[in-house]
Protein backbone atom coordinates (compact mmCIF):
# COMPACT_ATOMS: atom_id res chain seq x y z
CA UNK A 1 0.00 0.00 0.00
CA UNK A 2 2.55 2.94 1.32
CA UNK A 3 6.19 2.08 1.66
CA UNK A 4 9.88 2.66 0.72
CA UNK A 5 12.52 -0.06 -1.18
CA UNK A 6 16.21 0.23 -0.29
CA UNK A 7 15.43 4.15 0.54
CA UNK A 8 18.64 6.01 2.25
CA UNK A 9 19.06 9.84 3.10
CA UNK A 10 21.31 11.74 4.93
CA UNK A 11 21.32 15.52 5.69
CA UNK A 12 25.12 16.53 6.02
CA UNK A 13 26.42 13.97 8.50
CA UNK A 14 23.69 12.86 9.94
CA UNK A 15 22.42 10.01 8.59
CA UNK A 16 18.75 9.00 8.65
CA UNK A 17 18.50 5.58 6.90
CA UNK A 18 20.28 3.62 4.71
CA UNK A 19 18.79 0.69 2.65
CA UNK A 20 15.56 1.17 4.41
CA UNK A 21 12.94 -1.43 2.65
CA UNK A 22 9.53 -1.17 4.67
CA UNK A 23 5.72 -1.74 3.89
CA UNK A 24 2.52 -0.60 5.37
CA UNK A 25 0.04 -2.66 3.68
CA UNK A 26 -3.90 -2.30 3.96
CA UNK A 27 -5.13 -3.06 7.42
CA UNK A 28 -1.90 -2.82 9.47
CA UNK A 29 -0.84 -0.29 11.68
CA UNK A 30 2.82 0.61 12.37
CA UNK A 31 4.14 2.95 14.71
CA UNK A 32 7.53 4.67 14.47
CA UNK A 33 9.55 5.45 17.48
CA UNK A 34 13.14 7.25 17.65
CA UNK A 35 14.70 9.87 20.30
CA UNK A 36 14.02 13.70 19.27
CA UNK A 37 15.55 15.17 16.11
CA UNK A 38 16.59 11.54 14.63
CA UNK A 39 14.30 11.77 11.80
CA UNK A 40 10.76 9.89 12.46
CA UNK A 41 9.29 13.60 10.92
CA UNK A 42 11.29 12.96 8.22
CA UNK A 43 10.92 9.35 7.30
CA UNK A 44 7.22 10.35 7.40
CA UNK A 45 7.54 13.09 4.88
CA UNK A 46 9.38 10.78 2.61
CA UNK A 47 7.09 7.97 2.89
CA UNK A 48 4.76 10.58 1.92
CA UNK A 49 6.52 11.74 -0.86
CA UNK A 50 7.06 14.98 0.02
CA UNK A 51 10.60 14.41 1.42
CA UNK A 52 13.07 13.61 -1.85
CA UNK A 53 15.10 10.17 -1.20
CA UNK A 54 18.94 10.21 -1.56
CA UNK A 55 18.44 6.51 -3.12
CA UNK A 56 15.72 3.83 -3.30
CA UNK A 57 12.38 4.67 -4.26
CA UNK A 58 8.78 5.44 -2.21
CA UNK A 59 5.33 3.78 -3.53
CA UNK A 60 1.98 4.96 -2.10
CA UNK A 61 -1.26 6.35 -3.20
CA UNK A 62 -0.90 10.03 -4.73
CA UNK A 63 -3.09 11.26 -1.94
CA UNK A 64 -2.43 10.24 1.21
CA UNK A 65 -4.73 11.69 4.41
CA UNK A 66 -1.95 13.25 6.36
CA UNK A 67 -2.51 14.67 10.07
CA UNK A 68 0.97 16.94 10.81
CA UNK A 69 2.17 17.42 13.67
CA UNK A 70 0.72 20.22 15.91
CA UNK A 71 -1.41 21.42 12.90
CA UNK A 72 -1.84 24.81 12.97
CA UNK A 73 -5.03 26.58 13.44
CA UNK A 74 -7.06 27.16 10.26
CA UNK A 75 -7.95 30.57 11.46
CA UNK A 76 -11.44 32.05 10.79
CA UNK A 77 -12.68 28.27 9.51
CA UNK A 78 -15.44 26.10 10.82
CA UNK A 79 -14.70 22.94 11.67
CA UNK A 80 -16.27 21.27 8.42
CA UNK A 81 -15.01 23.67 6.51
CA UNK A 82 -11.58 22.49 7.72
CA UNK A 83 -12.35 19.23 7.78
CA UNK A 84 -13.63 19.75 3.72
CA UNK A 85 -10.25 21.00 2.87
CA UNK A 86 -9.08 17.45 2.92
CA UNK A 87 -11.07 17.15 -0.63
CA UNK A 88 -9.08 19.69 -2.01
CA UNK A 89 -6.64 17.03 -3.87
CA UNK A 90 -9.36 16.01 -5.89
CA UNK A 91 -10.96 19.34 -7.52
CA UNK A 92 -9.37 20.66 -10.26
CA UNK A 93 -7.33 23.57 -9.92
CA UNK A 94 -10.29 26.12 -9.86
CA UNK A 95 -12.71 23.54 -9.00
CA UNK A 96 -15.21 24.53 -5.45
CA UNK A 97 -16.21 21.58 -3.20
CA UNK A 98 -19.82 19.91 -4.55
CA UNK A 99 -22.02 17.55 -2.77
CA UNK A 100 -20.18 14.34 -2.67
CA UNK A 101 -17.55 16.40 -0.90
CA UNK A 102 -19.39 18.31 1.49
CA UNK A 103 -21.05 14.62 2.39
CA UNK A 104 -17.60 12.84 2.45
CA UNK A 105 -16.81 15.50 4.52
CA UNK A 106 -19.52 15.51 7.04
CA UNK A 107 -19.07 11.51 7.06
CA UNK A 108 -15.85 12.13 8.49
CA UNK A 109 -17.11 14.38 11.27
CA UNK A 110 -19.10 11.30 12.50
CA UNK A 111 -16.46 9.14 12.14
CA UNK A 112 -14.18 10.80 14.64
CA UNK A 113 -17.43 11.84 17.01
CA UNK A 114 -17.45 15.45 15.96
CA UNK A 115 -20.03 16.81 14.33
CA UNK A 116 -20.60 18.91 17.07
CA UNK A 117 -17.68 21.12 15.78
CA UNK A 118 -19.07 21.21 12.29
CA UNK A 119 -19.74 24.95 13.23
CA UNK A 120 -17.09 26.12 15.40
CA UNK A 121 -13.88 28.45 14.68
CA UNK A 122 -10.88 25.85 14.19
CA UNK A 123 -8.54 28.59 16.15
CA UNK A 124 -11.19 28.64 18.88
CA UNK A 125 -11.07 25.11 19.27
CA UNK A 126 -9.27 23.31 22.06
CA UNK A 127 -6.27 21.23 21.37
CA UNK A 128 -8.02 18.23 21.43
CA UNK A 129 -10.81 19.27 19.18
CA UNK A 130 -8.18 20.54 16.48
CA UNK A 131 -6.74 17.39 16.30
CA UNK A 132 -10.14 15.84 15.75
CA UNK A 133 -10.69 17.93 13.09
CA UNK A 134 -7.60 17.03 11.53
CA UNK A 135 -7.78 13.83 11.31
CA UNK A 136 -11.40 14.14 10.06
CA UNK A 137 -9.76 16.67 7.46
CA UNK A 138 -7.21 13.93 7.14
CA UNK A 139 -9.88 10.39 6.75
CA UNK A 140 -12.35 13.17 3.94
CA UNK A 141 -9.33 12.67 1.59
CA UNK A 142 -10.86 9.34 0.93
CA UNK A 143 -7.92 8.17 0.86
CA UNK A 144 -6.49 4.08 1.65
CA UNK A 145 -3.51 5.44 3.69
CA UNK A 146 -3.18 7.81 6.83
CA UNK A 147 0.04 9.14 8.50
CA UNK A 148 -0.24 10.79 11.74
CA UNK A 149 2.85 12.76 12.91
CA UNK A 150 2.94 12.60 16.91
CA UNK A 151 -0.92 12.80 17.33
CA UNK A 152 -1.08 12.64 21.09
CA UNK A 153 1.62 14.98 21.40
CA UNK A 154 -0.19 18.14 22.42
CA UNK A 155 -2.85 16.39 23.98
CA UNK A 156 -4.36 16.23 27.71
CA UNK A 157 -4.30 12.21 29.00
CA UNK A 158 -8.57 12.19 27.79
CA UNK A 159 -7.92 13.59 24.42
CA UNK A 160 -4.34 11.06 23.92
CA UNK A 161 -6.90 8.28 25.54
CA UNK A 162 -9.90 9.23 22.94
CA UNK A 163 -7.10 9.97 20.03
CA UNK A 164 -5.47 6.23 20.55
CA UNK A 165 -9.20 4.79 20.85
CA UNK A 166 -9.84 6.21 17.26
CA UNK A 167 -6.78 5.49 15.73
CA UNK A 168 -7.23 2.03 17.02
CA UNK A 169 -11.00 1.50 15.93
CA UNK A 170 -9.14 2.62 12.22
CA UNK A 171 -7.49 0.06 12.32
CA UNK A 172 -9.78 -2.41 13.48
CA UNK A 173 -11.92 -1.38 10.85
CA UNK A 174 -8.82 -3.31 8.39
CA UNK A 175 -9.12 -1.22 5.12
CA UNK A 176 -6.27 1.34 5.65
CA UNK A 177 -2.70 1.44 6.13
CA UNK A 178 -1.89 3.60 9.17
CA UNK A 179 1.51 4.89 9.83
CA UNK A 180 1.87 7.29 13.07
CA UNK A 181 4.87 8.32 14.84
CA UNK A 182 5.25 8.71 18.77
CA UNK A 183 7.65 9.20 22.00
CA UNK A 184 5.55 6.40 23.95
CA UNK A 185 6.01 2.77 23.53
CA UNK A 186 3.22 2.46 25.28
CA UNK A 187 0.73 4.08 22.33
CA UNK A 188 2.29 2.12 20.17
CA UNK A 189 2.11 -1.29 21.79
CA UNK A 190 -1.55 -0.59 22.03
CA UNK A 191 -2.64 0.49 18.70
CA UNK A 192 0.52 -0.86 16.41
CA UNK A 193 1.43 -4.33 14.66
CA UNK A 194 4.75 -3.37 13.39
CA UNK A 195 6.96 -0.64 15.42
CA UNK A 196 9.49 0.90 13.30
CA UNK A 197 13.28 1.83 15.67
CA UNK A 198 15.01 4.86 14.51
CA UNK A 199 18.07 3.65 17.05
CA UNK A 200 21.10 6.49 17.62
CA UNK A 201 23.62 6.33 15.27
CA UNK A 202 21.75 5.73 12.38
CA UNK A 203 20.63 2.00 11.84
CA UNK A 204 16.25 1.52 11.61
CA UNK A 205 14.56 -1.74 13.05
CA UNK A 206 11.21 -2.86 12.48
CA UNK A 207 9.17 -5.94 13.61
CA UNK A 208 5.99 -6.70 15.00
CA UNK A 209 5.06 -4.83 18.21
CA UNK A 210 5.15 -7.12 21.17
CA UNK A 211 9.15 -7.88 19.56
CA UNK A 212 10.17 -4.17 19.38
CA UNK A 213 8.98 -2.88 22.52
CA UNK A 214 11.04 -4.19 25.09
CA UNK A 215 12.74 -2.71 28.04
CA UNK A 216 16.72 -3.72 26.41
CA UNK A 217 15.63 -2.07 23.18
CA UNK A 218 13.75 1.18 24.29
CA UNK A 219 16.85 1.51 27.04
CA UNK A 220 19.20 0.92 24.09
CA UNK A 221 16.32 3.78 22.22
CA UNK A 222 16.01 6.28 24.39
CA UNK A 223 19.68 5.67 26.41
CA UNK A 224 17.95 5.54 29.89
CA UNK A 225 16.82 2.09 32.03
CA UNK A 226 13.13 0.86 31.19
CA UNK A 227 11.16 -1.44 32.89
CA UNK A 228 7.31 -2.84 32.82
CA UNK A 229 5.26 -1.89 35.28
CA UNK A 230 2.49 -4.26 35.75
CA UNK A 231 -0.22 -3.18 37.78
CA UNK A 232 -3.07 -5.29 39.00
CA UNK A 233 -6.83 -5.24 38.69
CA UNK A 234 -10.24 -5.63 35.59
CA UNK A 235 -8.66 -2.81 32.71
CA UNK A 236 -5.62 -2.13 33.77
CA UNK A 237 -2.46 -2.64 31.20
CA UNK A 238 1.14 -3.61 31.10
CA UNK A 239 3.06 -0.22 30.79
CA UNK A 240 6.27 0.84 30.45
CA UNK A 241 8.67 3.47 32.14
CA UNK A 242 12.21 5.03 31.82
CA UNK A 243 13.56 4.64 35.53
CA UNK A 244 14.68 8.04 37.04
CA UNK A 245 15.69 9.74 40.19
CA UNK A 246 13.02 11.15 41.86
CA UNK A 247 12.14 13.23 45.26
CA UNK A 248 11.92 10.23 47.27
CA UNK A 249 15.68 9.19 46.41
CA UNK A 250 17.53 8.43 49.30
N1 LIG B 1 15.55 19.72 4.88
C1 LIG B 1 16.44 19.51 5.84
N2 LIG B 1 17.74 19.81 5.67
C2 LIG B 1 18.66 19.57 6.63
N3 LIG B 1 18.37 19.01 7.82
C3 LIG B 1 17.08 18.69 8.05
C4 LIG B 1 16.06 18.92 7.09
N4 LIG B 1 14.88 18.47 7.60
C5 LIG B 1 15.16 18.00 8.83
N5 LIG B 1 16.47 18.12 9.11
C6 LIG B 1 17.17 17.67 10.31
O1 LIG B 1 16.97 16.27 10.38
C7 LIG B 1 16.86 15.87 11.75
C8 LIG B 1 15.62 15.06 11.96
O2 LIG B 1 14.50 15.92 12.02
P1 LIG B 1 13.03 15.37 12.27
O3 LIG B 1 12.12 16.53 12.47
O4 LIG B 1 12.70 14.41 11.18
O5 LIG B 1 13.25 14.58 13.63
P2 LIG B 1 12.18 13.93 14.61
O6 LIG B 1 12.70 12.59 14.97
O7 LIG B 1 10.81 13.99 14.03
O8 LIG B 1 12.31 14.91 15.87
P3 LIG B 1 11.31 15.24 17.09
O9 LIG B 1 11.11 13.98 17.88
O10 LIG B 1 12.09 16.25 17.89
O11 LIG B 1 10.04 15.79 16.51
C9 LIG B 1 16.94 17.14 12.58
O12 LIG B 1 18.26 17.29 13.06
C10 LIG B 1 16.59 18.23 11.59
O13 LIG B 1 17.19 19.45 11.94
Amino acid sequence: MIGLTQASLSFGALRLFTGLSLEVPRGRTTAILGPNGRGKTTLLRAMLGFQPLDRGRRHGPAIVGYVPQHGASQAKLSGLEVVTMGRAARLGLFGQPGVRDREAARAALVQVGACHLADLRHDRMSGGQRQMILIARALATGSDALVLDEPTSALDLGNQARTLSLIAALGRAGDRAILFTTHDPNHALAVADEVVLMMPGGAVVHGPAAAMITPDLMAELYGVPMHWVRPEGPGSRIAMLPAFTGKDAA
